[in-house]
């Protein structure tokens, strides 16, 4: 996984989340608008399942490899290996990470949601390329999110791992992203404020110039 000093912005999408716009037309425009990284994460009453999901999923990864933007795969291990996809991510519930790490192999990217030093430890340890941490704001894209931690759990994961990438996660808009990216994350993930955007791609834009406008503390 690639980390520059310019801030990652990773969108994150199922189908469920773009309303009444299709989901590929926004994922093209989150595309063309600049995201770094893709994460399909296929959840809800109507989540697709079985060989619709597969094909929803590869049309999102030929999208991504269109723009040569790594597609990851949300909690699902083993459709993330039958298609070949650039890496998974999961969460503390979801399968154990060193057997995700040994299922995956050491290229592809494995990145882990942690709410703690202590997890963020279990996660260094389990070889992840990144971890997750939120939600920073509250969020509606997560049923079952913890209540919003601000920044104060990446500050303290930062000070334990400084080299270990953070991607902040939870409510990030262009309006409060500059005092996530103050916090010293490698990027930020998104969820409604791009799937439901009118224009993906100028919301990407705002994202990537509120950064521009802070100066990291
Ligand atoms: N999907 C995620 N992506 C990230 C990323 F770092 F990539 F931004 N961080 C955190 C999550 C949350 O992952 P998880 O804890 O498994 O819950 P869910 O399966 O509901 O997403
Ligand atoms: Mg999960």
């Amino acid at each position: 996984m690639k980390f520059t000093d310019k801030p990652l912005i990773y969108f994150i999408m199922g189908s469920e989340n773009t309303g009444n716009r299709h989901p590929l037309t926004v994922l093209e425009e989150a595309l063309s608008g600049g995201i770094s990284y893709f994460q399909l994460r296929e959840k809800g009453d109507f989540a697709l399942t079985g060989h619709e999901l597969e094909k929803f999923a590869g049309e999102c990864q030929r999208l991504c490899g269109v723009y040569g933007v790594p597609f990851i795969v949300n909690d699902n291990v083993e459709l993330a290996c039958k298609i070949g996809a650039d890496g998974v991510h999961i969460g503390q519930e979801d399968e154990d990470a060193s057997a995700v790490r040994r299922k995956m192999g050491n290229e592809k990217i494995l990145g882990i949601s942690v709410h703690s030093v202590k997890e963020a430890a279990l996660a260094v340890s389990a070889g992840a390329d990144y971890v997750g941490m939120g939600p920073v704001f509250s969020t509606s894209s997560k049923r079952d999110a913890k209540s919003p931690a601000g920044v104060a759990g990446i500050l303290s994961v930062k000070d334990a791992y400084p080299q270990l990438p953070v991607i902040a996660i939870g409510g990030i808009t262009p309006d409060n992203a500059k005092l996530v990216w103050s916090a010293g994350v490698e990027g930020v993930a998104v969820i409604s404020a791009i799937a439901g955007a009118e224009d993906a791609a100028l919301q990407v834009e705002r994202l990537q110039n509120s950064f521009r406008r802070s100066d990291r503390q």
